[in-house]
Formats: structure tokens, C-alpha cells, sequence
């Protein structure tokens, strides 16, 4: 098996690092205990942060002991950012955030065994700190120079808006976590997204400084797309882990969509598939690029890791369906009503004439026109072709959630809601 530096570089999944060969011995001297750390800004991680996992989630095979940090201190504070100031979240908000954000990572490592994850919470050693202690403990080892150079806060404060008090002093209570855990729990490695550079050498520092130690970082890189659009955006807005708000329908087709020019390159960061079977679902893929089969096992093995096997079984029975093979028996209504969220639909009742729901939908204009595109083979309902002009919607034809799947020619289609 190749070392576990070698296989993170291979999958693009290191940006920046600190003396690499140095920290390949200190791997190789056994199990080493790593730290990341998560701010509850919002109630659910994105796509961004689940890079940020996945390395975790490698380095826990190889190994070693994670330390999932969420930052229930530095969320009521605010990591700057080139955007502008936040608007600070009140305290119960960052709590309740703090409380989801350690479940959701939860679900990404394992709490088992040796090498067991744990979760620990800054607010913990944070809040007991008295301003004495952060100016003498902590602020005598940081020089003005190296904060005010640090890329955020120097952009920021070329700004118009310039940057607060509160958030310039983010970087001392990230360093001050790194130190803590190197105290508490031996921890010697931070990773985090490759934004978050200078917050892990300010703590890597602030070991040396205060305890003569010698810890290390590694970056993940921000994802892009070959095209050069940004990398993580539906119409909805990011790509939620949570459920709830992004549904593991749209999830699943955001990952589906993915460009040729993109597969290879987010199997290997997304996904814990071999290199070498990467290799070999590539070659096919380019073989058969109609076929999408790089996108389908790329959308199959995050789906899975997020959402869990039996949600991507769901979605894939939805998709299925949308695509002419339904088969009601196994079809979950809510998923389903996820998948046609986006189609045109109108109202539908048991007993209503087929021509009156096309032309609800708008499918026709008119009933005659409905009438012909039936008696001509071309419309279809749940995936069955209509036989009859007079049809009228039955019982059985209402899916799970209420749903009637009508279909003319080829691509158009509609949902009739009961
Ligand atoms: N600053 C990190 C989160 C973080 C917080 C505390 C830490 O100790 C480490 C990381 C971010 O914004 O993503």
C-alpha cells in the first residue's frame, strides 16, 4: 500500500504543507493525533467542508486520531473574510449551530477502536480565558507585522469597510486552539481548507513559541471547475449536507451533472474509491462517455457517504421513475416529490379526463391537440402509454405523494399533483 502522503497528493487532495518529509517520519513513528477545526456560521456543513472530512477521514484509515474541533468560541467571533465584517450570530443561534454541526461530522469518522475521533468544542477552554491571560499569554508571542500580513485581514483592511477589533483577533484564538489540543491530547496536525493557511501556521508558531514544540499543517485545495465557473453552487444556492435543506435528490443530480472534464479529478478528492479503480472507470467512461459513468459512480459514492446507502437506493428508484421505469412498489413518495420539485405541475383528481390534466399542464393547447398527441402514441402516463382519448385518471395511476407522472413525446414532462 503506498504511504498515506503519497496517496493524498495523488488525489489532489494537499494544497500546502509544512516540511513534508518531516512529517513522513514523524507519521511513520506511529499513530499521531490531527486536529480540524469547524465554525457553526450556519446550521449545515457544504461541500467545502466535506474536503476538509474526507482528509480527516484518510488520515483516520492510516491510522491516526482524529480530533474534530467545532468552534463554538471562534463562531461567536467570525473568521474574516475578503467579503466583508459578519454580522455577529447570537449566542443560543451559534449554540443550536454548534450542536448540528458535531452531528452531521460525526457521521464522517469513527468513534471506535484505538484510533477513536473525538469531538471537542473550543467554547470549552475559550470562554474560561480572562483577557489577562489572551494579552499575556497568547498576544506576547504574536508580532503586529505577521498578523497584519496575513491575506484576509491585509485585503480587509484595504477595504473601505476595513475589519473590526473582534474579528483581526480571530487568528489568536485558532492558535490558541492548536496549542491547547497540543497540551491536552498531544495533537501535532492541523488540516483545513487551503483559506485557512495563515490561522494554521499562526498556531503551528505559537507551539514553537510557547512550548518549544513542533507541530505541522496541511491544506486541502478549494475545489474549481475546469471551465472555470464556480464549483458548488445549484440555482438553490450551495450544496447543503443536510437534508433538509438540499434534498439528496437535488444532491445526487448536482454530483450526476458533473462535467467530463471534472470526473476524474472529484472521484479521487470526493470519493475513497482506489486510484487504480479510478483509472479504469475513467478509461470506460471515456470510452462510453454517453453512458456517464464516471458521473453515475461519482454521484452513487458521495450520495452514499452523506446521505447512506438506503437514501441513494431512494433516489435512484425517483430517477429511475422520471425516466419512464416506474415502479410504484418501490418508490418512496417524499423522494419522489423531490425529484419533480422543478417540473411544471397542476392540479390533478381520480376520474379527471387525461386531455383536461395535458391541457392543465400545458402540455397542449386545448384538448383537441391533447386528443390527437394520444390517438398519435405520444403521451404517457407513469411511463405507460395512453391507449384511449377518453382515459380518465384512475386510482392506481396516483403515485406514493400523490403524484401522476405525465409524459408527452420523449422530453416533456409534468406532474399532476392530487
Ligand atoms: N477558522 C476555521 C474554523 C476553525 C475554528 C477553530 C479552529 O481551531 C480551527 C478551525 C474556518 O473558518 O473554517
Amino acid at each position: 500500500m503506498s504511504h498515506i502522503l503519497d496517496e493524498l497528493q495523488a488525489r489532489g487532495l494537499i494544497a500546502q504543507h509544512t516540511d513534508l518529509d518531516e512529517l513522513r517520519e514523524t507519521l511513520d513513528r506511529g499513530p499521531i493525533t490531527y486536529y480540524c477545526g469547524f465554525d457553526p456560521t450556519g446550521p449545515s456543513l457544504h461541500h467545502g467542508h466535506l474536503v476538509a472530512v474526507i482528509l480527516m477521514r484518510h488520515l483516520q484509515n492510516a491510522g491516526h486520531r482524529p480530533l474534530v474541533l467545532v468552534g463554538g468560541a471562534t463562531g461567536l467571533i467570525g473568521d474574516p473574510r475578503a467579503s466583508g465584517e459578519r454580522t455577529l450570530n447570537a449566542a443560543e443561534q451559534v449554540a443550536e449551530w454548534t450542536g448540528k454541526l458535531s452531528n452531521q461530522l460525526s457521521r464522517f469518522l469513527s468513534f471506535e477502536g484505538d484510533n477513536a475521533a473525538r469531538v471537542v468544542n473550543n467554547y470549552d477552554w475559550t470562554s474560561e480565558l480572562s483577557a489577562i491571560d489572551l494579552l499575556r499569554g497568547i498576544g506576547k508571542h504574536f508580532r503586529m507585522g505577521t498578523m497584519l500580513a496575513k491575506d484576509t485581514v491585509a485585503r480587509r483592511l484595504a477595504s473601505d469597510e476595513g475589519i473590526s477589533y473582534t474579528e483581526f483577533s480571530y487568528q489568536l484564538l485558532q492558535a490558541n486552539d492548536f496549542l491547547e489540543l497540543y497540551r491536552r491530547h498531544d495533537c501535532i496536525l492541523q488540516t483545513g481548507g487551503n483559506d485557512q493557511w495563515g490561522n494554521l501556521v499562526g498556531g503551528m508558531d505559537l507551539i514553537r513559541k510557547a512550548e518549544g514544540g513542533s507541530a505541522h499543517v496541511l491544506t486541502t485545495p478549494i475545489i474549481t471547475k475546469a471551465d472555470g465557473t464556480k464549483f458548488g453552487k445549484t440555482e438553490g444556492g450551495a450544496i447543503w449536507l443536510d437534508p433538509t435543506m438540499l434534498s439528496p435528490y437535488a444532491f445526487y443530480q448536482f454530483w450526476l451533472n458533473t462535467a467530463d472534464s471534472d470526473v476524474e479529478r472529484l472521484l479521487k478528492v470526493f470519493t475513497f474509491i482506489s486510484l487504480d479503480e479510478i483509472d479504469e472507470i475513467v478509461a470506460e467512461s471515456t470510452a462510453k462517455p454517453f453512458l456517464r459513468l464516471g458521473q453515475r459512480r461519482l454521484a452513487d459514492e458521495v450520495t452514499t457517504l452523506v446521505h447512506g446507502a438506503e437514501a441513494t437506493e431512494r433516489v435512484k428508484e425517483a430517477s429511475a421513475a422520471l425516466f419512464g421505469k416506474v415502479d410504484p412498489a418501490n418508490l418512496d413518495g417524499d423522494t419522489l416529490s423531490d425529484a419533480v420539485a422543478e417540473l411544471p405541475s397542476a392540479a390533478a383528481r381520480v376520474g379527471m379526463p387525461v386531455v383536461d390534466l395535458v391541457e392543465a399542464l400545458g402540455l397542449e393547447k386545448g384538448k383537441g391537440a391533447a386528443r390527437r398527441t394520444i390517438e398519435a402514441g405520444g403521451l404517457s402516463i407513469n411511463g405507460v402509454k395512453v391507449e384511449h382519448v377518453d382515459a380518465v385518471i384512475s386510482d392506481d395511476q396516483v403515485l406514493p405523494g400523490g403524484i401522476i407522472l405525465v409524459r408527452k413525446g420523449k422530453k416533456n414532462l409534468s406532474v399532476g399533483r392530487i
